[in-house]
Parts: structure tokens; sequence; C-alpha cells
């Protein structure tokens, strides 16, 4: 059996949690026993294939040094800037350019199936330029008029939901590529979320790849008991 390729992560750490509503960054709450990142960190470092992590955090962190992780000798750490996409470009600049390939996952999602990550690998790099981890939406999407007042806004008309995603994270690509259409994007001001948005401006087509939709990203202060849920069972089941 041939050896699999291993490959460095980009892990974007470098946000202040604004939804989160919470004195400290949402990557530093505690559930199931440690710190968001630290299930993050952990899960990713496990699984055969991740060579390294190179975790990006924000300038003024404190935090993460006091973490015993914070000494793990295939964790590598660079500075974030304003947006995502800016920490994501910090973290792919680190890299040297021998790197043929590059995943990122965000240290918001530690719920991640290790499976759904050697399920992306595995296909995406058959292909030219990578894809992603996605789940099929499940619910009626509805457009608003405008930004949410109170918690409420009106139906401007329901858009349709076939071939309709959410895309996840860990999201994989050549590193070449995907520098060049970060840089791309910014030198367009066009507003990145994700790296697959960059990728398509570059006319590449991204592949798609179903994965969990318990991969959630921890955003709100709902999300946690949920994350706490996935992780204990993943803990049960691995
Ligand atoms: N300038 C930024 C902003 C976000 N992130 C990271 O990108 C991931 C996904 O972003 P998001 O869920 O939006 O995190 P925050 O930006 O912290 O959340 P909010 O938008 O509520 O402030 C997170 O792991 C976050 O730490 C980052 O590295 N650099
Ligand atoms: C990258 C991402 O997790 C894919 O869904 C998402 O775009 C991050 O968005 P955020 O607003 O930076 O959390």
């Amino acid at each position: 059996m041939p050896s699999l390729s291993q490959y460095s992560v980009v892990v974007p750490a470098a946000g202040i949690g604004k939804r989160m509503k919470t004195d400290c960054p949402k990557q530093y709450l505690h559930i199931a026993g440690k710190t968001i990142i630290e299930h993050t960190l952990t899960n990713l470092l496990e699984h055969s294939q991740v060579q390294r992590v190179i975790l990006v955090l924000n300038p003024n962190d404190t935090l993460f040094a006091q973490l015993p992780i914070a000494s793990h000798p295939r964790i590598e750490v660079v500075e974030g800037g304003q947006e995502r996409c800016d920490s994501v470009l910090a973290g792919l600049n680190y890299l040297s350019d021998n790197e043929e390939w590059v995943l990122v996952h965000d240290a918001a999602r530690p719920c991640f199936a290790a499976t759904d990550l050697s399920t992306l690998l595995q296909l995406a790099e058959q292909g030219s330029i990578g894809g992603i981890l996605a789940t099929p939406v499940r619910d009626t999407m509805k457009r608003a008029f405008d930004v949410n007042v109170n918690r409420q806004n009106i139906v401007k008309h329901t858009e349709s939901r076939e071939h309709l995603w959410h895309a996840l994270t860990p999201q994989f690509f050549k590193l070449a590529a995907l520098k060049k259409a970060l840089n791309t994007a910014a030198e367009q001001k066009i507003n990145i979320t994700d790296e697959a948005s960059a990728i398509e401006l570059l006319g590449e087509k991204v592949l798609l790849v179903e994965g969990s939709a318990s991969n959630i990203k921890i955003t709100q202060p709902e999300d946690l008991l949920l994350a706490e849920f996935y992780l204990t069972q993943n803990k049960l089941n691995n």
C-alpha cells in the first residue's frame, strides 16, 4: 500500500468572535473538556495526512501561548490580518513554494470528521485545482429585503435550493493557485469569505465533496451545546 501524501494545514484562528458575544475569542471557550482551538488542532494533528499546522493568530492573542498544545512540534504560528482571507493569505505566504497542495480549516470547526477529510483529499488530489467539504442545503431558503432589525425581516422571495450547498472547511487547493486567487481578489477589492470563492474567480471548477452536517462552524452561543454534543459523540465513536 503506497504511503498517503501529507499536507500542511493553514488554520485561521485570528478572529475575535463578535457574534458569540463573549469576553474571550470563541476559539478559547471550553467545551467537552478543553478549548475549541485545542479540539480542532488535536483532531487535525491526529489525521495521518496532516504533516503540520500553520496556526494564524491575532497579533494581540496572549491565550494560545498559555495552552499545553502551544509547544506541539508540528504547530507553527504566524500573525493574522484584518479579515479571514488576510489571515489565510498570511498562512499561505509562510509556506514554501515547493508545497504543491494546501489545506485550510477554520479553528471554529472542531467537529469535522476525519473520514470526511480523508475523502476530500482522496477525491480532490486526483483533480487539477482542488475542492471543499460541503453539505446540501436542507431548508427552504428565503432572500430578505434588507438587514435584520430586532431579529426580524421581510421575505423578498424564496431562493431555489436545488443544487445549493453549505460550504464547509477543510478546503483543499493547489497552493500556487490559491495564493494567486487570494491576491487577485484582494487587488480587485472583492470580499472573499472562503478559499473556493477566490478560486472560482479564476474561472476554475471547484470540487464539492459531501461532508457531515455536524461539521458546524461555532459562531453563535447556541452552537456551543451542539458542538459539545458532536465532539462527545465523535469521541465515543472513535
Ligand atoms: N481576521 C480573521 C477573522 C476570522 N478568522 C478565523 O476564521 C475562522 C472563521 O471565521 P468566523 O467564524 O467569522 O470567526 P470570527 O471572525 O472570530 O467571528 P465573528 O465574525 O463573529 O467575529 C475562525 O476560526 C476565525 O478565528 C481569522 O483567522 N482572521
Ligand atoms: C470558510 C467558511 O467557514 C465556509 O463556510 C465561512 O465562509 C467562514 O465565514 P466567516 O464569516 O468568516 O465565519
